[in-house]
């Protein structure tokens, strides 16, 4: 069999927790990084990588690369070396604020080096791989799959992952500031056990958030964005979270959200006042002294894709 020496993969951002569907619940967004893996004859290293796009200089470009190190990790898995590669990356996804940047080059690095393997692994083993890497499965899963993805493990330990239907009506709107926050970072500052009012408070929230993404109902969108897992401990990392969850508010926006770890905050918002609600986030982050990139996105109903 002859292998492909050529593979651009396409992987999607992702916003997760939505509230409260802390490390469970994420969708993939209309933004993406562009992974071109190219199988080299020779080379003195095992990996030549060039980064282009949106804050390109803060990426690595040797063998510590992330989506270098996924690459690596499925040959490893499949018991083989890697072979010797040219890695070119686009990037269309910002560093570090809570759109699942890691995800896409995990997601990426796996994916081609699958391809360039014959694809010998599954959609499903992919996804355990990835999840493993990353920690938690609600940037990988949705990232890989596209839409917006409930993930789970089933009495055997694999993941079970069910489609969540959003609504056309309901859009997410993401107010990206220019400073960073490592998730690493941000998973520090949250405990380590909960009592069982807060959990039975995640449990109703995420339940009632379910039905409201998918029938776009305006009261139970508001009442679900509530969270007690992780933003009451990690607000206090973001400068401007009151400011701009007030305005988004005010905007006529169902609720605001951390995205994922943050900073970056998401509000979901009627279609028809999507536009509206972006330029108030943008506004009451600007006052803060904060640059700000807001914009209504919709969801990416794709996922990972692959050219050869
Ligand atoms: N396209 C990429 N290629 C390689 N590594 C990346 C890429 N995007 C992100 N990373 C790595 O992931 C880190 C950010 O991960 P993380 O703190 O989890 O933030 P995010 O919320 O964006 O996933 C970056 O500092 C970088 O090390
Ligand atoms: N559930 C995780 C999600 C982290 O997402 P990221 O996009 O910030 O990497 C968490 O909240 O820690």
């Amino acid at each position: 069999m002859t292998l492909p020496d050529h593979a651009i993969v396409s992987v999607p951002a992702t916003t997760t927790n939505i509230g409260p569907g802390f490390d469970c619940l994420g969708a993939a967004l209309s933004l993406r990084n562009h992974f071109t893996f190219t199988r080299l004859d020779q080379s003195i290293e095992p990996v030549q990588i060039s980064v282009s796009g949106l804050e390109a200089a803060r990426v690595k470009t040797n063998e510590t690369n992330l989506a270098y190190q996924a690459f690596a990790k499925l040959f490893q898995h499949l018991k083989q070396s890697p072979p010797l590669i040219k890695l070119e990356i686009r990037l269309g996804v910002p560093l570090a604020r809570g759109l699942g940047s890691s995800a896409t080059a995990i997601v990426g690095g796996l994916v081609g080096a699958n391809v360039l393997a014959g694809s010998p692994l599954s959609e499903a083993e992919l996804v355990a791989i990835a999840v493993d890497m990353e920690g938690h499965p609600d940037n990988v899963v949705p990232a890989m799959l596209g839409g917006c993805r409930l993930a789970a493990t089933d009495l055997n330990g694999e993941w079970a992952i069910a489609p969540v239907p959003w609504h056309s009506e309901i859009v997410p709107v993401v107010a990206i500031p220019d400073f960073e926050l490592s998730t690493a970072e941000a998973r520090r500052v949250l405990p380590a056990a909960y009592s069982r009012p807060d959990a039975v408070f995640n449990m109703g929230h995420l339940g009632l958030l379910l039905r409201g993404l998918d029938t776009a109902h305006s009261d139970w969108l508001r009442a679900a964005l509530q969270d007690r897992i992780h933003q009451p401990y990690r607000r206090s990392l973001i400068l401007g979270f009151d400011a701009v969850e007030a305005a988004a508010v005010a905007a006529g926006a169902y609720g605001l959200v951390i995205s994922g770890a943050g900073p970056t905050l998401l509000a979901l918002a009627h279609a028809d006042i999507a536009p509206l609600v972006a330029e108030a986030m943008k506004a009451a982050w600007e006052d803060q002294g904060i640059s700000v990139q807001a914009q209504a996105l919709h969801l990416d109903p794709t996922g990972v894709s692959v050219q050869v």
